[in-house]
């Protein structure tokens, strides 16, 4: 068994099958999630005994790929090879080194039988678009996954049934099959070469994401300011907009803003909103039909490009040159395009370096958390849509509640108004309470400061009791640092209750932990990917 972890064991070709079932997996895994699990694996094949070992750097890591991933991965690896694998997983010597006996194996075989044929040794980018466009056919993932949640929210806005207004004769070569449905929102109304039969151009905008509906703080204070900037004049200032920040926060909001202003200041204009994932699709498909002037004819024709999550073309090559090539024409015309991310140019991973380096071109603006103050606005705000006067005590108790995002905190308010409505009682913060009862006690049940301190410890391989120690190496003060950043993040604790909980430390140590922890996070891929990692296993 120690032999077999032994470095140089696996040969140019064996390096060959990981590396063919990596790339499968970043297809199908949502590129955060891809590069905080999957990319760090280290993998051996040992083809004289049907091997491979698997190496993760942590047991947190080796529990989740576990539970996760494992299945699909053993289904990958016997599908590429072609044979049933034995798969050994294992936790990486410290260090994180590949080789050595230190790894921890737990033995598992393959259970998932192989396909009659082998792909392995199949041209790559013929492999590529074949799992693209097997990918395409499936899209029933797993409720509730992050996977799924992307996919409906593709096809969420390309679902709403708009009316089409006064046509406007005009060209414009769309020609797709998505986009000739007529689901148009707004404006965008097109006639064919010879200017009969007027066409719709869906614009995919949602109607009701506007900038009088978007509630300002400063979270979003200057990505909205951009947003309405550009709005007002396209073409001209900021371009291309990038916008980016975490899940829920009204980044995609924010992007039918501008779409729909720009339909009203100029309703002839040609719009176009669309999830990065369509774009894949629409990449996809011309590929398979050969029809690739019109997608570029499609695209190259706007004269404004909304491109949300713009993390999804990440190592899909050809997918990266069409958008380079739209990118370009769009610019050249002054077009203006506005895209979103889960983070900022540069901490995109396996994107081109000649396409992050346009992104970052233009103006690029982060959106936050909102502040509690912004939460409880949102709140009022979107009871009152609702019909509802959302007083402001529970307005206030449900913000203080729901910190993460705007998604769930628009969740955590429908519950508590159907639970009200459902038990005939008037809304106070008793009834929230009770609306919210299962909310709350997965929160208190799971983020404590001792359950952080515990598992940013095992995470990076020190002790529990570090966490209060005066100890000073940067091996322990950086995971003591990061332990007291998520305390103040995902928990209800004061900067000085924390600091008690880290033996006693004062609460300028904290703020001063927190304030590095939070600004490092913007500058390194790597941490955020690793807080990304914890916070997934905390809230579990
Ligand atoms: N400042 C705000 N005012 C009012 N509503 C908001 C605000 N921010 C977000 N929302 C609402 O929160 C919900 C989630 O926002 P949105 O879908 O735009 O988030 P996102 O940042 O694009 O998330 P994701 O990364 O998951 O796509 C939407 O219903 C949106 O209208």
């Amino acid at each position: 068994m120690d032999q077999e972890f032994q470095q140089g064991q696996a040969n140019a070709a064996d390096d060959g099958l990981w590396q063919e079932c990596l790339d499968r997996l970043a297809v199908e895994v949502p590129s955060q999630q891809f590069g905080a699990w999957l990319k760090p694996l280290r993998a051996q094949y040992m083809p004289a005994s049907a091997t491979v070992q698997l190496l993760v750097p942590n047991r947190i890591a080796l529990d989740y790929i576990r539970g996760r991933y494992l299945e699909r991965i053993v289904g990958l690896l016997n599908e590429l090879s072609g044979r049933e694998l034995r798969i050994e997983l294992g936790v990486a010597a410290r260090g994180g080194a590949v080789a050595g006996a230190a790894g921890r194996v737990v033995r598992r075989p393959a259970r998932v039988a192989p396909p009659p044929a082998a792909a392995a040794g199949a041209d790559m980018e013929s492999l590529v678009n074949r799992v693209q466009a097997d990918l395409l056919a499936q899209l029933d993932q797993p409720p509730g996954s992050e996977q799924a949640h992307r996919a409906t929210q593709a096809m969420r806005y390309a679902d709403h049934d708009g009316e089409v207004t006064a046509p406007v004769v005009r060209s414009n070569g769309f020609e797709s099959d998505d986009m000739q449905d007529g689901r148009a929102h707004g404006q965008g109304v097109s006639a064919g070469q010879d200017g009969s039969a007027a066409k719709p151009v869906p614009s995919r905008l949602n109607p009701q994401l506007t900038f009088e509906n978007l509630i300002e703080g400063s979270a979003n204070r200057m990505a909205r300011a951009a947003a309405l900037h550009v709005a007002h004049a396209p073409g001209q200032l900021y371009n291309p907009l990038f916008i980016y920040g975490g899940v829920g926060l009204g980044k995609t909001h924010l992007m039918h803003a501008v779409g729909n202003q720009v339909l009203r200041d100029q309703p002839q204009a040609k719009v176009l909103y669309i999830h990065a994932e369509q774009f894949v699709t629409d990449v996809v498909k011309s590929y398979q039909r050969k029809t690739f002037d019109a997608l570029k004819q499609r695209y190259h024709s706007l004269d404004l490009l909304l491109i949300d999550d713009v993390q999804f073309i990440a190592g899909k090559e050809r997918t990266q040159e069409e958008f380079f090539n739209a990118f370009e024409a769009l610019l050249s015309k002054k077009s203006h395009i506005v895209m979103t991310s889960d983070t900022y140019p540069k901490g995109l991973t396996d994107i081109h370096e000649r396409l992050v380096s346009r992104f970052d071109a233009g103006l690029t603006v982060a959106i936050e958390p909102p502040e509690l103050e912004m939460r409880v606005a949102i709140l009022i705000n979107k009871a009152k849509a609702e019909g509802i006067a959302l007083s402001e005590d529970v307005a206030f108790f449900v913000a203080k509640n729901v910190r993460s995002n705007v998604r769930e905190l628009e969740g955590a308010l429908r519950k508590v108004l159907a639970y009200a409505r459902f038990n005939s009682k008037d809304i106070s913060i008793p009834v929230a309470r009770e609306a919210l009862r299962d909310l709350l006690s997965i929160q208190n049940r799971q983020i404590s400061v001792e359950n952080i301190q515990k598992t940013v410890a095992d995470f990076y391989k020190i002790k529990v009791a570090d966490m209060y120690s005066k100890k000073r190496p940067a091996s322990i003060a950086r995971p003591r640092q990061i332990a007291m950043y998520l305390s103040k993040e995902l928990t209800q604790k004061s900067l000085p209750e924390i600091g008690e909980l880290f033996g006693g430390r004062d609460h300028t140590t904290v703020l001063h932990a927190v304030r590095k922890i939070a600004q490092e996070r913007q500058q390194q891929i790597e941490l955020n990917q690793q807080l990304h990692v914890l916070e997934q296993t905390l809230k579990r």
